[in-house]
């Protein structure tokens, strides 16, 4: 999988040498490449923002620079699957486990992350003539730009790419993979601080642990998130 990402603060991503993710790009599972969008404008000034149109509090990112990245970023002559391009926004799709599988299966994902009060809409309707884009939020919050939601979408997104995660088993019992919360999780010792290890779990009985996770894991969905058994 081939990611890029275009943002004013590049060294915000220098977190993704390390852990799963830098694992994954030196055994070459995952080719990452950071873009500092600074670097497509031409005054001194390095400019990349201006006034809105139309009156209003803030600034807009300009569209020259943004295209000028996005000439580079994306392919000229788009022969095989065009990219996807990400611009994280609230006016997004919201972002679920469902979408980060499905966007686990891209080969080439770019992430255009916004400041200020947002990209000029030119950028995204230009950018749909040469490549598939997606507006997607995070939730219903807004955040300075789009760099953590876009952090946080590639640890979702990049963790589910065959490989990445040593062991694949560990994937299917997590929240959202089946629709509902993952069950709680214990490890030894089997008494701390006076709590004990529900007997259950250390029975050896598999049929019976595996039906005690299920029964914890509906009764936790009810609980804390009943929209998720009304899907
Ligand atoms: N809610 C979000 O994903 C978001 C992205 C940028 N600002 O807010």
């Amino acid at each position: 999988m081939r990611l890029d990402i275009v943002t004013i603060f590049p060294e915000f991503f220098d977190i993704l040498d390390i852990s799963l993710l830098g694992k994954a790009r030196r055994s070459g599972l995952i080719d990452l490449a950071v873009h500092d969008l600074r670097d497509y404008t031409h005054d001194r000034h390095r400019t990349v923002d201006d006034t809105p149109y139309g009156g209003g509090a803030g600034m807009v990112m300009k569209p020259e620079p943004w295209g000028e990245a996005l000439d580079e970023v994306l392919p000229q002559d788009p022969a095989g699957q065009q990219p996807l391009v990400i611009f994280p926004s609230p006016a997004g799709d919201v972002f679920t486990q469902a979408m980060a599988r499905e966007l686990s299966t891209e080969a080439h994902l770019v992430f255009g992350c916004g400041r200020y009060e947002g990209i000029d809409q030119r950028v995204f309707e230009h950018t749909a003539t040469r490549a598939r884009v997606r507006l997607v939020s995070l939730g219903d919050y807004v955040l300075n730009g789009g760099e953590v939601a876009v952090m946080a979408m590639i640890e979702a997104i990049g963790r589910l790419v065959p490989g990445v995660v040593g062991n694949p088993e560990s994937l299917v019992q997590e929240s959202h993979e089946n629709g509902l919360l993952e069950y709680p999780s214990y490890t030894k010792p089997a008494s701390w601080r006076g709590l004990d290890v529900p007997p259950i779990l250390l029975s050896g009985n598999h049929g019976a642990i595996a039906q005690w996770r299920h029964e914890q894991q509906v009764e936790r969905t009810r609980r804390v998130r009943p929209d998720l058994l009304e899907s």
